[in-house]
Order: structure tokens, then C-alpha cells, then sequence
């Protein structure tokens, strides 16, 4: 190992070791901070003076206790004193979720927790040990995606005060994604260096590099008016002659073949594109619930609470809801890749102004979540993205903060009507009915659900009247629930959520609208998804999911394993798209994730029960259709044409020519042969999404979807192949990640020069 790579592996490991500390200690402090019996103040005093002076040595405040040693904590001490039985039984007895936090509340543990503050803080040490490692990689081109990696640590680590150091900073961050290829990247860093307190002596960097992106999109006006402006920098700067040399050289290669050339238009923003993909309803928006089609009407049923039904004949392709969300939350997952405000990719992220966690793919972005919701998550981000404390915390404290504390006062008192006697439109209507999770039949007539004014999907009341199936869940289920609701609220109260109201009755009520929130988001949460196309296209996509959301419209439609709508995201929007024909009068259903063809009934049944708290009475749950490749593959079957037969018939390559239940040979005849059209437009739409070619396969697949509608009996394997075929082609139009194409420069002698690329840049910037 030469010196540069032990160095590197030492500032690494240091690194590392930084990166993984807070998890260690944190589990640490907390659990000795988490007493059996009640603390006394004085004895708390001494240990919570040593943890704040620990935290203060650390780059990162550790907060204690965690969600997961709070609740930990409390399992031990009930094992421990073997109440189990007694708590069992008096939290059983509770009847509302004010009861069940109220009594959470009580225990010795709760009492004696005291939350502080836990984010991942800016650090200077961080950030240029980051910088060292990047000044050691990027003079090798092949570890310019590695140098760019270590260059985002550093811009996210780097104080915000410090406009020089994070000038600096991004345009190193440029010249990696320039060493990469990266073009619009390293155009936005640099116009962010340029934006910054870039030192003087340094600003040729950025121009220069402006200069190269603007080259390579043929931008030729401003990649001359960069150069220049590099070039009088560069002059004026105090690096050595020798260095100016080289760099003036580079620069007038591609200074000279720019001005010689016209201007070609440069292309438009991703974001506008974005913007341009959100579909309108098909059949124009219903009067009452906006986020919904005309074409849709919702009831209110015994066995099924509320659901969605088509007022009219819908056809496969008609676009069914298009929902905004009350609230969105990004996954601990895609913290590194994604924007926490708009869920898109960011290759140039800024990081938060606060906090070392979170990214944005703009400044725009960066200030909108501030102002809108981080400002009041980001000293507690640790806690709510506590491992332990599941996923569905982030999303109903986000309930809480989407409304503040202001709103809530305004519907308190219809709120507390509402949640204390536990009446729910809906869930009222039909508990009293329904046996546990016994689903009655599927097609039971309801009552019109209707809503005073437009059911506004940012109004507040949509989530608080999301089905909680509140009286199905388990002991442990509520009992783990209400703790959780509990520490929420303290945490919501450590960042000032209640102002002047800040005292213990006011905790109490958020704590069990937080409850609420919790069980309501457990069977009403959906993703925000992202399709992503690997390098061989569609043979190599899949869905990733990259956050999760409450879409109160949405959340209207019930389950079938058999459903007849699909959902995509767009940014942070939710569409629902029939797949197949729905008749007028029948229930619309969504998937939650079950489909017949892939999940045997058993595995359906059970996980729908546990998490949504009803037995599915869908065809293939009641007839036990069988797996797909257990479909009958060679073979259609199709009602007989005829009007007055109807009967069963079988198509397969060895087919009859007349129906083998009402021998009708003229209409079925007549069939087969509009049959065999079909399947041979289905084959070239097939070959057309192979070919990556979406969008001339989809109107193929939806008029032979509607064909099949008509006619086929399912289930075979070819419905449920166009099924899918037919979904992937709605991927496409959702959120998508498609991997970067290497593009080859179209005039190669825009690229630095190669022996140039790197050592420069290197040196010069640290003059
Ligand atoms: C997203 S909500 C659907 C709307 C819900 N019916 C309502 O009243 O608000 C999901 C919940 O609806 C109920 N549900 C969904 N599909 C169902 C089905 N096929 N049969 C019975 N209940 C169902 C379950 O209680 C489930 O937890």
C-alpha cells in the first residue's frame, strides 16, 4: 500500500467511524438514561449533564432516548414486574385513543423520558476531511464517480455561514461531474460557485467550466461569453504563470471552434416536463371530489365501508383519479439520491441550510421545504427516522405539522367530538354490521357517501376520517401504537409545534390525534414509486418505491386480488387507471399489493388481514383461482357470441369452427376470425414495448384489452400477460429513472484534452 492509499484508508476509516457513531452511542446513552423505576431529578441531573457535554464533543447532538429503548424500556419493565396480564387487561378497556395516550402517559417510563434535539449537524473537521479524500482521488479519472461522491459529503457537511469554503466546494463538485461527462450537472454547480462567495483568484474554474458544458449542448454564444470571462479571470488571478499557460492553452482549443459556430437551442428544464406529465380525470372532474372523475360515485356499504363505483361505462386507459397528497414523506432510503422535497432524483443536490441528512435537487426546493414542513422536523429528524420506530411515524407527524397547531385549534372542538366518541362517518355505519373482518359479499348495495363542500384532498378532515379499524387491532398492536404516539408528541413539542399552548393537556390531545394518524396510515398509506429502466430496458425495469403519501381520494377504493385499476406516480401526485372495462354500477378496486396471479390465497388472506383488517371476497379469493403458471396457456376461453348461448368456447391454435354448446357456426365463425386480428395487433404492440416504444404499444394493448372484456373468461394466462403489458406501458408515463446514457461528444474537441483533464484543476484550486 503506497502512501496516498494508506492515507486515504486512514481518512476513510475515520469517516466511517464518525458516520456510524451516533447509531452505537445513541443506543448507548439511551438505554442507560432509560430507568426500571422513576428517576429522582437529582440523581437524572448529573447523567444528563455528562450525556450534553458528550454531545457537545460530537459532530452530530445526540438526542436520548430513542423511540426504539423508550419502547424497549417499557416492554422489560412490564416483563420484568409480570403486569402484563393487568396492563393487558386495563388498556383493552379503553375506549378512545385519548384514553389509550393518556394511559401510555402515565407510566413510569414516559414520565421520566427527556427528548432532546438529534440531527446529523454540520461539521467543518467532516467537511475537509471529505475534501482531503476528494484531492486525493480526483487526479485519476477512474475515481472521478467516487471523488464526486465524497464531494457531496462534504458540500452536505459544510457550515452554511461559510460561503467561501461552500463556493469552493461546489465548483470542485463541478469539475468532478465535468470529469464524468456530466454536463448539466457540473453547468448547475458552477452557476452555484459563481452564485456563492467564490474567492476571486479562483473564479476562472467555474467560467471554464461553464465554458466546456455550454460548448457540448452548442450553447456557442455563452460558451464564448465563459471563456472569455475564464480566460480575464485567469489573468487576473495569482496563480503561477506556468499554470495560466496550461489552462489559457486548453481553453482557446475549444474558444476557437465555439466562435467560429452558430447557436443551437438549448433544451428545456426537466421540471417543465415534469409539470406537462400530470394527466386531467378522464370524463372531466367529478363536482364534490375533485381529485376524482365524473364517471366515479362513492358509497358507503356494510361489509366494504366506503368505496368507489363507476357511475357510467368506463373503458380500460381512462384515467380515474388523479390525487393530490395531504402529505408526503421521502424514504430513509432514498435520503441519498432523491430530493426531500419533490421526490425527483438530484445528481447537484444543495443540502439542507440546518441539518447534514437531507438533500434537495435545488435551491427552490430547499427553501419550500423549509418554509413548508422540515422546519419543524429537522432538529428531531433522527427520532422520526428511528429504525425502530417504523415508517409510518414520519408520515402522521407530517399530518401534525401540514395543519400546525393554529389549525387544529380551529377544528378542535369538532375534532374532539369526533375522536373521543370514536364516530367516524363510514366506519360508523358499517362496524356496528360487521363481524370482525368478515367481509358479507361483494356486490351489497350502500348509501351515497356524500361530504358538505368539495372533498378538498388538503383538507385536514379527509385524514381524520381515514378508516382506522381501530376496534380489529391487537393489544400489541395499539399498545406499541399509543407509546409511539406519545414520543411523537414530545418530539412534536421539542421543536416549539405547540408555542404559547405548550402544556401537558395540549401534548395529551395531539398525542392521540397522532394515534389516530397511526393506525389511519397503516391502512391508508400508499407509495410514491418510481419506475426505473435499467440499461436494457424494459427487460430490466422494476418499481422502486421512493416515499409514501396519504391520498384521501384514493384511499376511497377498496382491494380486489382481481383489480380493475392500476396506480403510477407523477412527482408527488397519485394516478389511478382502469386497466380493463368497468360497467356502469360496479365497484371500482385498486391492488394494495396482492395480485391473485402472483400470491397464493393463503398469503393474500393473512397479509391483508393483518394489515388491513378485512377477508378479501374477491372471484379469485373465493374460487381459489391458481397461480399464473398455472393458467391455461394455449388456450382462450370466450363466451360463445351467439346472444342467445353465451356459453363457454375454447380458442387455441386447433380450434372448431362452430360452438360446441349452441353449434352456431356463422357469428362464431365470424369471432374467430376478428379473434385472430386482435391476437396479431397484440403481438405488435408487444414488439413495440420491447423496442421500448410505450406509447404506440399502449392504445394496441387498451383496444384489445377491451376486446377481451367483451368476450374472455379469465382467468388465462394471455389476459393476465396483457394485464401487465399493459401496466408497464402506464409506468412509463410516471415517475422515471432511466439510467444515464454515455454520450458521445459530438465534437470531440470540446473535451479538455485529455492529458489536461484532471492535474490542472487540481493544483490550481488550492493555490
Ligand atoms: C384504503 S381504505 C379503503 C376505503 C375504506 N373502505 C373506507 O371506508 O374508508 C382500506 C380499508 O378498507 C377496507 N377494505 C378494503 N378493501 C376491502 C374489501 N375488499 N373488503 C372489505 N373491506 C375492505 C379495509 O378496512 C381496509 O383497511
Amino acid at each position: 500500500m503506497d502512501e496516498y492509499e494508506q492515507f486515504l484508508k486512514k481518512i476513510q476509516e475515520g469517516l466511517l467511524q464518525k458516520e456510524s457513531e451516533p447509531d452505537e452511542v445513541q443506543q448507548t446513552t439511551s438505554r442507560e438514561n432509560l430507568p426500571r423505576q422513576k428517576q429522582s431529578q437529582q440523581q437524572q441531573q448529573p447523567q444528563r449533564e455528562q450525556q450534553q457535554h458528550q454531545a457537545s464533543q460530537k459532530s452530530e447532538v445526540l438526542g436520548s432516548p430513542s423511540f426504539q429503548a423508550v419502547y424497549d424500556g417499557i416492554c422489560q419493565g412490564i416483563r420484568s414486574s409480570g403486569t402484563l396480564d393487568d396492563i393487558m387487561k386495563d388498556f383493552q378497556a379503553l375506549k378512545t385513543d385519548l384514553e389509550r395516550v393518556k394511559y401510555i402517559a402515565e407510566m413510569a417510563e414516559i414520565k421520566a423520558m427527556t427528548l432532546e434535539e438529534n440531527y446529523a449537524k454540520k461539521s467543518e473537521e467532516d467537511a475537509s476531511n471529505y475534501e482531503k479524500v476528494y484531492e486525493m482521488l480526483v487526479p485519476n479519472e477512474a475515481s472521478a464517480s467516487k471523488a464526486l461522491e465524497v464531494m457531496k459529503k462534504c458540500v452536505q457537511k459544510t457550515p452554511v455561514a461559510d460561503t467561501t469554503n461552500l463556493a469552493l466546494r461546489y465548483m470542485k463538485r463541478a469539475w468532478a461531474s465535468l470529469l464524468l461527462e456530466h454536463f448539466d450537472d457540473a453547468k448547475v454547480d458552477a452557476k452555484r460557485s459563481l452564485s456563492l462567495n467564490c474567492p476571486e483568484d479562483l473564479l476562472w474554474n467555474s467560467f471554464e467550466i461553464l465554458g466546456y458544458c455550454s460548448a457540448r449542448i452548442q450553447d456557442n454564444k455563452a460558451a464564448e461569453h465563459y471563456f472569455q470571462n475564464a480566460l480575464e479571470n485567469l489573468r487576473k488571478s495569482t496563480v503561477v504563470n506556468e499554470i495560466k499557460a496550461t489552462v489559457a492553452g486548453r481553453i482557446m482549443i475549444v474558444f476557437k471552434t465555439v466562435k467560429a459556430k452558430k447557436n443551437k437551442k438549448v433544451s428545456k428544464e426537466e421540471e417543465e416536463r415534469v409539470k406537462k406529465r400530470i394527466p386531467q380525470v378522464s370524463h372531466g372532474p367529478h363536482e364534490a371530489f375533485p381529485s376524482a372523475s365524473s364517471a366515479l360515485d362513492f358509497l358507503i356499504t356494510e361489509d366494504r365501508g366506503r368505496c368507489t363505483i363507476a357511475k357510467k361505462d368506463i373503458k380500460p386507459g381512462d384515467i380515474l383519479m388523479v390525487d393530490t397528497p395531504y402529505c408526503t414523506m421521502l424514504n430513509p432510503e432514498s435520503l441519498s439520491t432523491h430530493c426531500y422535497h419533490c421526490y425527483t432524483r438530484c445528481p447537484t443536490p444543495v443540502p439542507c441550510t440546518s441539518c447534514a441528512k437531507v438533500w434537495y435537487c435545488s435551491e427552490e426546493c430547499q427553501v419550500a421545504s423549509w418554509g413548508g414542513l422540515h422546519a419543524s422536523e429537522c432538529t428531531v429528524l433522527n427520532h422520526l427516522m428511528d429504525p425502530g420506530i417504523g415508517k409510518m411515524a414520519l408520515l402522521a407527524y407530517r399530518v401534525m405539522t401540514t395543519i400546525k397547531w393554529r389549525g387544529l385549534q380551529k377544528w378542535r372542538r369538532q375534532i374532539e367530538n369526533l375522536v373521543e366518541a370514536d364516530v367516524v362517518e363510514g366506519e360508523e355505519f358499517y362496524m356496528e354490521e360487521q363481524s370482525l373482518g368478515e367481509a358479507k359479499h361483494e356486490t351489497s348495495p350502500g348509501k351515497p357517501f356524500t361530504w358538505e363542500g368539495k372533498y378538498n384532498p388538503r383538507d385536514y378532515r379527509t385524514v381524520l376520517r381515514l378508516i382506522t379499524n381501530s376496534t380489529k387491532r391487537t393489544f400489541g398492536d395499539m399498545f406499541k401504537r399509543a407509546i409511539t404516539a406519545v414520543y411523537l408528541a414530545h418530539c412534536l413539542r421539542l421543536t416549539g409545534y405547540f408555542g404559547p399552548d405548550d402544556n401537558e393537556d395540549n401534548i395529551i390531545f395531539a398525542a392521540s390525534l397522532l394515534l389516530r394518524h397511526l393506525q389511519g396510515g397503516s391502512c391508508n398509506a400508499y407509495e410514491i414509486s418510481e419506475f426505473d429502466v435499467g440499461s436494457e430496458g424494459i427487460a430490466s425495469t422494476k418499481m422502486i418505491e421512493v416515499g409514501g403519501a396519504l391520498y384521501t381520494t384514493i384511499s376511497l377504493t377498496n382491494h380486489s386480488c382481481v383489480s380493475n385499476t392500476t396506480r403510477y406516480s407523477v412527482g408527488d401526485k397519485c394516478v389511478l387507471r382502469a386497466t380493463r372495462s368497468i360497467s356502469r354500477g360496479s365497484e371500482v378496486f385498486d391492488n394494495y399489493g396482492f395480485h391473485f396471479y402472483s400470491v397464493t390465497v393463503n398469503e393474500r388472506q393473512e397479509a391483508l388481514f393483518n394489515q388491513y383488517k378485512f377477508k378479501c371476497m374477491c372471484e379469485a379469493c373465493k374460487w381459489a383461482w391458481p397461480l399464473y403458471p398455472h393458467h391455461p396457456a394455449e388456450t382462450l376461453i370466450f363466451r360463445c357470441p351467439a346472444p342467445s348461448c353465451g356459453g363457454p368456447c375454447c380458442y387455441s391454435s386447433s380450434s372448431r369452427s362452430k360452438c360446441n354448446m349452441c353449434g352456431n357456426q356463422q357469428q362464431y365463425t365470424k369471432f374467430v376470425q376478428e379473434l385472430e386480428l386482435q391476437l396479431s395487433s397484440y403481438r405488435d404492440a408487444l414488439d413495440k414495448l420491447r423496442n421500448d416504444d410505450p406509447s404506440s404499444a399502449l392504445p394496441i394493448l387498451l383496444a384489445h384489452q377491451a376486446f377481451l372484456d367483451r368476450h374472455v373468461v379469465e382467468p388465462v394466462k394471455h389476459y393476465t400477460d396483457i394485464q401487465e403489458a399493459t401496466k408497464q406501458c402506464y409506468n412509463y408515463l410516471g415517475n422515471i429513472h432511466q439510467l444515464r446514457q454515455t454520450i458521445t461528444l459530438a465534437q470531440p474537441q470540446y473535451r479538455p484534452p485529455p492529458k489536461l483533464k484532471a492535474a490542472p484543476r487540481k493544483v490550481v484550486m488550492h493555490q
